[in-house]
């Protein structure tokens, strides 16, 4: 059986992500998971949960086997859990958040693990610790040197994939430039032919003014910018791109039944529908990373933390998901 490995980051530690990680640990799996976190933050939480929490250090030796339940491996990150309250955050623990990451980065980049899934982190407190951060993707991006990355979300039935990521509203027309609106599309064109197998993707891309700028009279960046765009990538593109449409109807069904994705030119055009679709049944993944990098659809659930009562399904639906990139990818690559 071929065994894969997840290396698993519990994001912010005054969130849901430490219970979320410790009710994962309960499930089964066919894959290795490894955690990325405090082992007493780790531990603390199954102690409030009450449920068991074997931890084992992750060393370079350490086998290849398939999960345990009730048992995590740890590449423990220093962060004593007594100095985290639920709920509250600390802008002292925002460069244990970042090590997290960069741990996850290298273990990626060297091939260690096969993929990375992350916990969901506080940007804000993040940045209020004077470390500047936008997201997981951008910090991705910048760690692997990537010029540029693409965020999609997905759940059953839709994905909705980002021209613009955690970007103020008032940047977003400036930032809609054919270079750009270019290097988005090449990427989600090429990794859903890689990544998803799909041979020819159609890809409906939104417009950014209302009713796509009705012709010109309610902002022109459709005319100057994202049509002519367009048009050159269905000659260079072996994919259908549909658009630019009124984002306001782009998502009916009928519409979304002929496409594979539709593209959104900033952050708030495109997720209050998936996740209103599929929230806590839906994944972010990164597209255009020389690694398979997934999340969780939700943020830090401050005002849950330590009730106990956070749902595990977007992470599951998360590991799931990954799981399949890793098959498919090593299924393309020749190791399966
Ligand atoms: N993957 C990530 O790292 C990620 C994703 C989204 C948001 N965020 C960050 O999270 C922070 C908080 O964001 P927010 O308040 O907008 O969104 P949020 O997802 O944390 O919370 C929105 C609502 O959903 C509930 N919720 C979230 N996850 C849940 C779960 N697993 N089970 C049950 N209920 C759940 C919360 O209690 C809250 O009522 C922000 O800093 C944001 O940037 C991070
Ligand atoms: N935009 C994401 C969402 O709304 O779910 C979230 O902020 C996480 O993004 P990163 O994966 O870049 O941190």
């Amino acid at each position: 059986m071929d065994i894969s490995r997840i290396l698993i980051t519990a994001g912010e530690p005054a969130g849901i992500g430490p219970e979320i990680m410790v009710k994962m640990a309960q499930h089964s799996c066919a894959d290795q998971l490894i955690i990325c976190a405090s082992p007493s933050l780790l531990t603390a939480a199954a102690k409030k949960l009450q449920l068991p929490l074997e931890l084992s250090e992750f060393t370079p030796d350490t086998r290849l086997e398939s999960h345990r339940t009730g048992h995590l491996w740890i590449i423990p990150c220093e962060l004593d859990a007594t100095e985290v309250n639920p709920g509250q955050l600390n802008v002292a623990h925002a460069a244990y958040v970042l090590d997290t990451l960069k741990i996850a980065h290298e273990h990626a980049i060297s091939g260690q693990v096969d993929a990375i899934l992350t916990g969901p982190v506080h940007k804000g407190i993040i940045n209020e610790s004077g470390l500047s951060f936008s997201g997981h993707t951008e910090f991705f991006a910048e760690q692997s040197q990537s010029e540029k990355v693409v965020m999609m979300l997905a759940t059953e039935g839709l994905r909705v994939a980002l021209a613009t990521t955690h970007l103020s509203l008032r940047e977003v027309p400036d930032a809609i430039t054919p270079e750009l609106l270019t290097q988005i599309i090449t990427i989600l064109v090429e990794e859903l032919k890689s990544k998803f197998s799909i041979q020819h993707p159609r890809v409906l891309v939104c417009g950014l003014n209302p009713h796509a700028g009705e012709n010109g009279h309610l902002g022109t960046e459709e005319i100057r910018v994202i049509e002519p765009t367009l048009e050159t990538l269905r000659q260079n593109l072996n994919a259908d791109i549909i658009g630019p449409l009124p984002a306001d109807t782009a998502f009916q069904p009928n519409k979304l039944a002929e496409v594979d994705t539709v593209l959104a030119m900033y952050h708030d055009q495109g997720l209050p529908t998936l996740k209103y679709k599929g929230f806590g049944k839906a994944v972010n993944v990164t597209l255009g990373l020389p690694y398979i990098r997934t999340s969780v659809d939700h943020g830090t659930g401050l005002d849950i933390a330590d009730k106990g009562i956070a749902d595990i399904g977007s992470m599951q639906y998360a590991l799931q998901f990954t799981q399949d990139l890793i098959q498919r990818h090593k299924q393309s690559h020749g190791s399966l």
